[in-house]
């Protein structure tokens, strides 16, 4: 009676409920297992684990089950440490980026009238679901995390990642040394382009101009959109000399590409302002102002030109 009990309850539950003696031989093998593996207890019962499962990782796994036949005490394994111990196909209706089932596997010491161990109850448990929406949850905060630093319209760095890039840079110089340059620009009479072409004329232009930056730089280096039409670059181990290279080499790149829109092509070109770190300079936001300072005085002396910063 109760055995007839216990069987069928063992059969009923939506859990995989296996036997194996310390010879690591299978003396039972739940109705849920029949199903979810496709083969029936007669085949499975009075076989060697291993060779039932050859997918299982035998080392560990035989570790893990001589120690809870010598101590006597339960162990686990969670889904988290290995998505599987045993490759049998989940029932999920929407693709998972697994073909088998997420375990988590409990390993009971069975204990007979004198207290020896001489069986261990295996039982798996099915955690799909729960991996597959904490895997949907993953991606959604990686996707969140992402947009929360992206300019929406340039998909660059926004404004306050940049910044606060920029601002971890400076840091790094000040306490080991070391080079640091910005570069601030500004699209030329980027006014007149929306006015005469219209706005989504100039969202295009601000878009191609983030395009190409992003293509021209080292993968160190961070373009952000610090405003409307301006830009900022944070580049890490470089010189003044050499941030003016990059910089005559973004202004020739903009300068030479073909802007077009409704079969027009638009006239774009940028001014650039370059400045370098220096231990006088109190934060981050100096050299923004100094690098701006450059960017005013580009423009006054007539547009499409890098300046670098000099003090007075
Ligand atoms: N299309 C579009 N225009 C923008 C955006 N953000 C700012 N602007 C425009 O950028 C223009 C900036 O104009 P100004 O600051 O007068 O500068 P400018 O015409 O570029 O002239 P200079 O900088 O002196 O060469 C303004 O007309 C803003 O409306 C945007 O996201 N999309």
């Amino acid at each position: 009676m109760t055995q007839n009990l216990h069987n069928t309850i063992l059969n009923q539950v939506n859990t995989g409920v296996l036997v194996i003696n310390s010879d690591m031989e299978i003396d039972y093998w739940n109705r849920f297992l029949q199903v979810h593996s496709g083969r029936a207890k007669e085949d499975i019962v009075g076989r060697n684990l291993f060779d039932v499962f050859p997918e299982l990782p035998k080392p560990s796994l035989r570790r893990k089950l001589q120690g809870v036949f010598l101590l006597g005490t339960p162990t686990f394994s969670s889904w988290e440490q290995r998505r599987h111990l045993f490759e049998l196909p989940h029932s999920r209706p929407i693709t998972t980026d697994s073909e088998f089932m997420a375990q988590n596997c409990s390993f009971l010491p069975l204990k007979d009238e004198s207290g020896q161990v001489n069986q261990v109850c295996i039982i798996i448990e099915d955690a799909t679901d729960v991996c597959y929406f904490q895997s949907q949850l993953n991606d959604t905060m990686a996707k969140l995390e992402k947009s929360s630093r992206t300019d929406g319209l340039t998909q660059i760095a926004n404004r306050r990642y940049w910044e606060e890039r920029l601002t971890i840079e400076f840091a790094r110089c000040h306490r080991h040394g070391g080079e640091l340059s910005l570069i601030m620009f500004d699209l030329d009479k980027f006014k007149s382009i929306n006015d005469i072409y219209g706005h989504q004329a100039g969202d295009l232009v601000l878009v191609r101009t983030a395009a190409e930056l992003t293509s021209m730089l080292r993968t160190a280096d961070l373009a952000g959109r610090y405003g409307g039409e301006e830009f900022g670059i944070v580049l890490p181990d470089t010189d003044l000399t050499q941030a003016m290279v990059v910089a005559e080499r973004i202004r020739e790149k903009i300068e030479t590409t073909v802007f077009e829109f409704n079969d027009k092509v638009l006239p774009v070109t940028i001014s650039l302002g370059v400045t370098q770190y220096d231990s006088s300079q109190k934060n981050h936001e100096k050299m923004i102002a100094q690098a701006d300072a450059a960017l005013y005085k580009a423009k006054e002396s007539g547009r499409n030109i890098s300046i670098a910063f000099e003090l007075e």
